[in-house]
């Protein structure tokens, strides 16, 4: 979503300023087949346009002829001006190595919309690392399927949409969501959302909705994995942020961390430390998306973290 010129600053739809010199900064991601001077050709391409480049990072599967991956940040002067005939030149360069690329300007901020159920630690994480400036997105809604949440959120400006759930209404209530959030957002995250998301919702937003699962996947996936750990005798509890998809709580992970427990703690303590996992790797995993730090690989991620 470009962002907007408000008294001579450059804004997001929230009203968010743009922090000055992103207006001309850039993310380059590049993906495809190994092969010898890709990045020289790439950069090569950006030189010529002057950028000035600020972060690289790349991976390749094998030592040589596997799968390569490159993330770029850079700085151009008057990037949209340039926008097209950069495009064009990275068209050439990337159809000359069989590349998959993207370029996505710092400015575009995206637009999340959050989903969350009865629990609001994961909600609050946030809001309060987007009051705080942390991500350069948008809030454009929250909704829920509980209605507690609405005077907390609405107060900062960000509209709340109540839509409640059961067994019955599932599919009705997930047409009210996709209404919403259609073509005005472009990425969701499920902040403790407590409902399993049908294949037609997972498809409108492909490796685009982000979960926070209150287990250290593979293990305890599922609804309720503290007493399923606790039951189990576990030393370790954790917390994964992945991207949904239509196999529950199956989707490539982002982000994991993990903190101990032992033979004192019941499932109610299990929970209280295990909320703190859960703030901190939503959070980061939202920052890595937001950043275009993410790249899906099979049903795992590349992530080329800061
Ligand atoms: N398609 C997907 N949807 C959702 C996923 C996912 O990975 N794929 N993750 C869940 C979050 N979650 C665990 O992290 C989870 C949430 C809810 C359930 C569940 O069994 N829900 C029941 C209803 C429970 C209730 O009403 O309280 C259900 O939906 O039938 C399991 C796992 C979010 N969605």
């Amino acid at each position: 979503m470009m962002s907007t010129a408000v008294s001579g600053k450059l804004c997001s739809a929230n009203g968010k300023s743009i922090p000055d010199g992103i207006a001309d900064t850039a993310r380059l991601i590049v993906s495809g087949i190994d092969r010898p001077r890709i990045v020289s050709n790439i950069t090569g391409c950006l030189s010529q346009f002057g950028a000035n480049i600020i972060e690289s990072q790349q991976f390749s599967t094998e030592a040589h002829g596997g799968l390569f991956f490159l993330r770029i940040e850079f700085h151009v002067s008057c990037l949209r001006m340039i926008l097209p005939e950069l495009e064009l030149a990275l068209t050439y360069h990337a159809n000359a190595y069989g590349l998959s690329w993207r370029l996505v300007p710092v400015a575009d901020v995206k637009r999340m919309a959050i989903m969350v159920s009865r629990e609001e630690h994961a909600l609050n994480e946030l809001l309060m690392r987007w009051r705080s400036g942390d991500f350069l997105a948008d809030i454009s809604m929250v909704i829920s399927n509980h209605p507690h949440h609405g005077k907390a959120v609405e107060s900062l400006g960000i509209p709340y949409h109540y839509i409640p759930v059961t067994p019955d209404t599932k599919s009705a209530a997930e047409d009210k969501q996709l209404e919403l959030l259609s073509g005005n957002v472009d990425f969701v995250v499920l902040a403790r959302y407590m409902q399993i998301l049908s294949p037609r919702f997972v498809e409108r937003f492909p490796y685009r909705i982000i979960n926070i699962h209150h287990g250290l996947l593979p293990a305890f996936a599922g609804a309720n994995p503290y007493r399923a750990a606790k039951e189990r005798g576990v030393k370790l509890i954790g917390a994964t942020a992945h991207y949904v998809t239509s196999e529950l709580d199956a989707g490539p992970i982002i982000e994991q961390d993990v903190t101990r427990v032992d033979h004192r703690h019941g499932v109610a303590e299990l929970r209280r430390r295990g909320s703190h996992l859960e703030r901190s790797v939503l959070a980061t995993a939202v920052s890595w998306h937001v950043q275009d730090r993410v790249i899906v690989h099979g049903n795992s991620t590349i992530t080329f973290t800061n």
